[in-house]
């Protein structure tokens, strides 16, 4: 039980992002296992449903492999592991919002910080993400033509290199095919791949250890800076203060940044200004979702790598059922092989079917307001009929108020059909919530992620 506790994290955790998969497999933990089935509980009910519609089927896919037969997981809810945590869901995907981490998980800065020459593996370049296994379409080929551009002249075209887009459409993979791209050029070129997270998370660490000179000189002294997801800098002044000196001092001495993040600068909430002009002060460019034909092409080329060939007429189905991101048709993809190996069956679409049942009925479910009732209701432990009643207490006006502003984005409900809804308000009621919801989101990037992990549970 311990030992497949152990594989299957280690294999989540490379194919999930540090944010998902500390907000969502971490805080797992496994009961026992007999007879085929699994038990793994969930600290609470949100976390309980989200890890079942999303990850039950991969780490069944990984129990049945580890046990070498079919295995039932099943998910339980377990309060006792949610002492100690922070009260909601959001609170725990996000970042910490003050740049208090907590030591334990603090990565040192690179022990080599003054060093001239760095090993590939302190780049924290991946090898395997590289212009060549990147598949390009409409929807990303200004931002890969940019990134190539960069590769090529690193310092010396544009700088800051910005690019923006939503989860999983590869604006990681293309800011690591630029760090390999300039390190086969150049290997004694000094690069640093990092997250955002991490680098509020060093920023920590100096402050405690009294290390900034060492941190400004390491930072200060790179070739090549390639920062993932700095909206999580939102917030965070001391951390942004840093950053700032570093995009100054290598802009200035023409070393090349990389910069990626979920939106546009001016779009980042709890940034400061003078950095969202400097973001901006480069070359600002979008990563779309890829359009049908990318998925198509995608889908065959990665099922290529996988040693297996896809017919078309596969590839298209996944690939019109599954529209959101690349991230979402690699785990289908995974599944489908899964699902095949296990059962010695060839891949038809059939197959597909069955192999990905409890992903296409969460796309093909439509959002109800009942569901965005139950759901925002689950998130801030208040009861559904709460939704309909007259009280007006503020932990309960407030998730309403949020109910109310996702049915109006979700659905297409009209005012007085939502307010009718929600205990037969009025629609200038929900005109006042929807409005109220969508300035905090502007302004609070708590509540801007609260509304994030509701929209991705309730669109799967
Ligand atoms: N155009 C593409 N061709 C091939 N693989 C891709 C492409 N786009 C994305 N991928 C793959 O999809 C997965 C998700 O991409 P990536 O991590 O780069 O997304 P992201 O935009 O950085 O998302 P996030 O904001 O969640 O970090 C990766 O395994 C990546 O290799």
């Amino acid at each position: 039980m311990e030992n497949f506790w152990q594989t299957c994290s280690a294999q989540l955790e490379q194919e999930l992002t540090p944010q998902q998969y500390s907000a969502w497999i971490k805080p797992l933990a496994p009961l026992d296992y007999e007879d085929g089935t699994l038990r793994i509980a969930a600290p609470n009910r949100f976390k309980l449903d989200w890890v079942k519609t999303q990850f039950a089927s991969r780490i069944t896919t990984l129990a049945t492999q580890f046990w070498e037969m079919p295995v039932d997981v099943q998910f339980v809810l377990d309060p006792r592991l949610t002492a100690a945590r922070k009260p909601t869901a959001a609170a725990s995907i996000a970042p910490s919002q003050s740049d208090d981490v907590p030591a334990s998980v603090l990565e040192p800065i690179p022990s080599n910080a003054s060093e001239a020459t760095p090993r590939r593996d302190q780049s924290r370049i991946n090898t395997a993400l590289t212009f060549d296994s990147f598949v390009t379409g409409k929807a990303n080929q200004l931002a890969r033509a940019a990134a190539i551009q960069v590769a090529n002249n690193p310092g010396s075209s544009y700088n800051p290199l910005f690019l923006y887009g939503g989860v999983g459409l590869g604006k990681t993979h293309l800011i690591h095919a630029i760090g390999n791209q300039v390190l086969a050029d150049n290997p004694d070129v000094k690069i640093r791949y990092i997250h955002a997270e991490q680098y509020v998370r060093d920023v920590v660490t100096a402050y405690q250890r009294k290390g900034f000179d060492d941190f400004k000189r390491y930072y200060h002294s790179l070739d090549l800076l390639l920062i993932d997801d700095i909206q999580f800098f939102g917030g965070k002044s001391r951390t942004q203060e840093e950053f700032f000196y570093a995009f100054e001092a290598l802009i200035a001495a023409k070393k090349q940044i990389i910069i990626t993040s979920d939106t546009y600068p001016k779009e980042i909430t709890g940034m400061d200004d003078r950095l969202i002009s400097r973001f901006d002060s480069g070359l600002t460019v979008a990563v779309e979702p890829p359009e049908l034909e990318m998925r198509v092409a995608i889908l065959l080329k990665k099922a290529v790598q996988e040693g297996v060939t896809f017919s078309d007429d596969v590839a298209f189905f996944v690939a019109k059922h599954l529209r959101s991101n690349v991230r979402e048709l690699e785990g289908a993809l995974r599944k489908i092989l899964a699902y095949s190996r296990f059962h010695g069956k060839d891949i038809t679409i059939e197959v597909v079917k069955d192999a990905l049942k409890d992903l296409l009925s969460v796309q093909n479910r439509q959002i109800s307001v009942e569901n965005i009732q139950k759901t925002v209701a689950d998130f801030f432990n208040i009861k559904v009929a709460d939704m309909y009643s007259k009280k007006r207490p503020a932990n309960i006006a407030r998730p309403r108020q949020i109910a109310m502003y996702l049915a109006k984005e979700l659905t297409q409900k009209s005012l007085p059909e939502i307010g009718e809804l929600f205990g037969g308000r009025d629609h200038t009621t929900v005109l006042h919530a929807v409005r109220k919801i969508a300035a905090d989101r502007g302004k609070s990037p708590e509540c801007n992620h609260e509304l994030h992990v509701l929209e991705q549970t309730l669109k799967g």
